[in-house]
């Protein structure tokens, strides 16, 4: 660990989580087995002073609700030192969309907290994650870096973690953005610790059976995030349990399984947006289904009411950029 001398350079923290960019191959597959000190002795020289933090390590994919508060929690935590100049965070792409968003609903701080990983093992001949950790740190030294929320930093792109998606399971430009400049909405409630709401998501689709929706319900989930067809449709039968689960006071959001345009009440016919909408879900215009479950997961754990949820998914928020 090197730490910052007294009255010496800015440090930035470097949190470890795990994730392909510190993972070595093995006959069982590749996993994470690296922490902050290991992957920063392949990263290209910098002159910024790092303190590491090996917070976890684990595949994204594996990562519970408790996990990514973890990670929101160590990123507050680290920003609690006025020295510290910026975050970075490592963490597995399958799921980054969904954490750096959910440290971006919390990020009251103006100094930068980026996200980066690796398409390809550290111990890959071609790995991408001394490049991306290089280029995550480089941000962090950069003053328009600041007050942008949480920016996630792949295969030399800069990208906001609003809105933000993987859209390939192999380049090292892994991800993209639904819309370059979706307003930010912060959360004013403090970081939960212990329990969390349970939000279930569903893709929707032709046949798809009604009895999901049921399901969850009575499995006692506070939220349901539904990816719905197009501009945010289904079948009338959908409309039905959607309207039973608001009775039962489950929170009912509507997005798409359309990566890029806006989810809107346009179109009826009993299963259209509007209808969902009539039935008392609330649509997301931008967010998709893994961040609109990470917002609904933080604002129901933080008791707001759906007329307060709404509002969130509604409102323009913030603008920043
Ligand atoms: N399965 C890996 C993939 C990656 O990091 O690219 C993870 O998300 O941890």
């Amino acid at each position: 660990m090197a730490d910052t001398p007294i009255g010496g350079p800015p440090t930035t923290v470097l949190i470890s989580t795990g994730g392909t960019i510190a993972a070595q191959t093995t006959d069982d597959g590749a996993v994470p087995a690296l922490g902050a000190a290991q992957l920063l002795s392949t990263t290209p020289r910098s002159d910024a002073v790092i303190r590491s933090v090996d917070l976890m390590s684990v595949d994204s994919s594996a990562m519970t609700v408790a996990d990514q508060f973890a990670v929101v929690r160590a990123i507050a935590d680290a920003l609690t030192d006025p020295t510290v100049a910026g975050v970075v965070v490592t963490h597995g792409t399958d799921t980054m969309e969904e954490t750096s968003f959910l440290a971006d609903l919390y990020a009251v701080d103006d100094r930068p907290v980026v996200f980066t990983g690796a398409q390809r093992p550290a111990d890959a001949p071609d790995s991408d994650g001394p490049a991306n950790l290089a280029a995550a740190l480089a941000t962090i030294a950069d003053p328009a870096s600041r007050g942008r929320g949480v920016l996630v930093v792949a295969g030399g792109r800069v990208l906001s973690a609003r809105g933000l998606f993987k859209v390939s399971t192999t380049d090292p430009a892994a991800f993209d953005c639904v819309s370059p400049d979706l307003p930010r909405r912060v959360l004013a409630e403090p970081i939960p610790v212990g329990r969390t709401a349970r939000v279930d998501t569903f893709a929707l689709y032709p046949g798809v059976s009604p009895g999901l929706i049921a399901a969850a319900v009575a499995q006692n989930a506070a939220g349901l995030v539904l990816a719905a067809t197009g501009s945010g449709n289904t079948h009338p039968d959908i409309t039905a349990e959607v309207a039973l689960a608001v009775q039962h006071g489950v929170t009912v959001v509507v997005t798409s399984r359309v990566p890029y345009g806006e989810v809107s009440t346009t179109y009826g016919g009993g299963g259209g947006a509007v209808d969902l909408h009539r039935a008392g879900a609330i649509v997301s215009p931008w967010l998709r289904a893994p961040q609109a479950r990470m917002a609904l997961i933080a604002l129901l754990t933080a008791g707001c009411d759906c007329a307060e949820i709404a509002g969130f998914f509604a409102q323009p928020g913030t603008r920043t950029d």
